[in-house]
């Protein structure tokens, strides 16, 4: 029983067991290159988390605990956080403001994306992100390096768009190939234009009260604009976030604290993941391991946010692979009181976050309120 093991066993065993669980009926997925999160190292803790297990279900399997069967029983039913339909309701914001703005100084926001290699996964967000820009008015300039550019090539291209005042906010394109020092690339975007708040000094003030960071971290954000958007108070709330990512887990983390939520981080190390998970109100979940967290894991009337984006073998679909989240969403949904699905959820959500923060670095460089 998953129950019992929490107490005995170290997290990484529980991580693997669960996902096992929900892999009885399944298949294993190898391989697949396909827009996912986990894929594009977005969410680097899965590989840790479990590594050998790319396994997730169609339809999770029955559950051990009690919990869930008495929640079941009732068949409760979560209200479901419509992130696409959200983050639609947020570009159109965008684009009234980027509209007054070109009216009133005649400048746009500009966006440089700058692309190295030929992951699919990577052209699909890169795409994807083009798409958004165009549907607000934000002038996107896109750079694609070939996967063996030197790490000096894409260096002299971030140079370039520091110094061009059309562009307000660069992002480099995560994960660059493996011969590329990440950190330095990262650290030679300014400030000014970090859109994708990732540099150290946007993290670290935003870890640190009476702090304003310049720019919040897109996928992180998102969540915290959700649950705004859907009335859900934080201040005084249990949160928990599991994943301890650099990009994701410990941005979010560190958003619900300044939120004045009481946070906890769950990660591959922790002992009884179910157990403390169990006591969150909010619970966001960034670990990239397809239907890991079991609706045991989950408070009955919990919110639950769902970051990851895994793809999951089904012949059925044209693709050949239908996305799943981190959560079990057939459990969860039947145990908490609101849920984002995936795909639909967070993802495009990040997105919108991205389009807010070119905006913002728009009106900072020129002064315009
Ligand atoms: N510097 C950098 N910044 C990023 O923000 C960044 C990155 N690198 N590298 C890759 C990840 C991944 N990411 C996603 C954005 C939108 C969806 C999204 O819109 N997903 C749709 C589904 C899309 C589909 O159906 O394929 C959804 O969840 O509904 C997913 C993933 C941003 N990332």
């Amino acid at each position: 029983m998953a129950t019992a093991a929490v107490a005995t066993s170290s997290a990484a065993t529980i991580f693997n067991s669960a996902a096992d669980c929900c892999a009885r009926r399944v298949f294993l997925v190898t391989n697949l290159q396909v827009p996912t999160r986990s894929s594009s190292a977005f969410l680097r803790t899965s590989r840790t988390i479990n590594s050998h297990s790319r396994a997730a279900s169609s339809i999770c399997t029955s559950s051990s605990s009690s919990v869930v069967n008495a929640a079941m029983a009732t068949e409760a039913s979560a209200k479901v956080i419509d992130g696409k339909s959200i983050a639609k309701e947020i570009r159109e914001e965008i684009a009234a403001e980027i509209s007054r703005m070109k009216e009133s100084i005649g400048i746009v926001p500009g966006l440089a994306v700058i692309l190295v290699g030929e992951r699919k996964d990577s052209a699909t967000y890169v795409r994807n992100k083009k798409k958004a820009c165009e549907s607000v008015c934000i002038k996107s300039y896109e750079v694609h390096l070939a996967e063996d550019s030197t790490e000096r090539e894409v260096l002299e291209h971030i140079s370039s768009f520091n110094n061009d005042p059309s562009v307000h906010g660069i992002l480099v394109q995560l994960p660059l190939p493996s011969h590329m020092n990440e950190q330095n690339v990262l650290n030679a975007v300014c400030t000014e234009k970090d859109v994708d708040g990732f540099s150290p000094l946007n993290i670290g003030r935003l870890a640190m009260r009476d702090r304003e960071p310049l720019f919040v971290p897109c996928t992180p954000k998102g969540c915290i604009e959700l649950l705004h958007r859907c009335g859900i108070t934080i201040k005084g709330k249990r949160a928990v976030v599991i994943g301890r990512s650099n990009i994701v887990g410990m941005p979010a983390a560190l958003l619900l604290q300044r939120e004045d939520a009481t946070v906890t981080i769950v990660h591959s190390r922790t002992k009884n993941p179910e157990e403390i998970t169990r006591e969150a109100d909010i619970v966001i979940s960034a670990v990239g391991q397809p239907n890991m967290v079991r609706g045991s894991w989950i408070k009955p009337g919990a919110v639950v946010i769902d970051v990851g984006i895994n793809p999951v073998e089904d012949a059925k679909s044209p693709r050949g692979y239908r996305l799943v989240g981190d959560v079990c969403y057939e459990e969860a949904s039947k145990i908490a009181s609101a849920i984002t699905p995936v795909p639909g959820g967070v993802g495009p959500m990040t997105i919108a976050m991205l389009l807010s923060n070119t905006l913002a670095a728009a009106k900072r460089a020129h002064k315009f309120e």
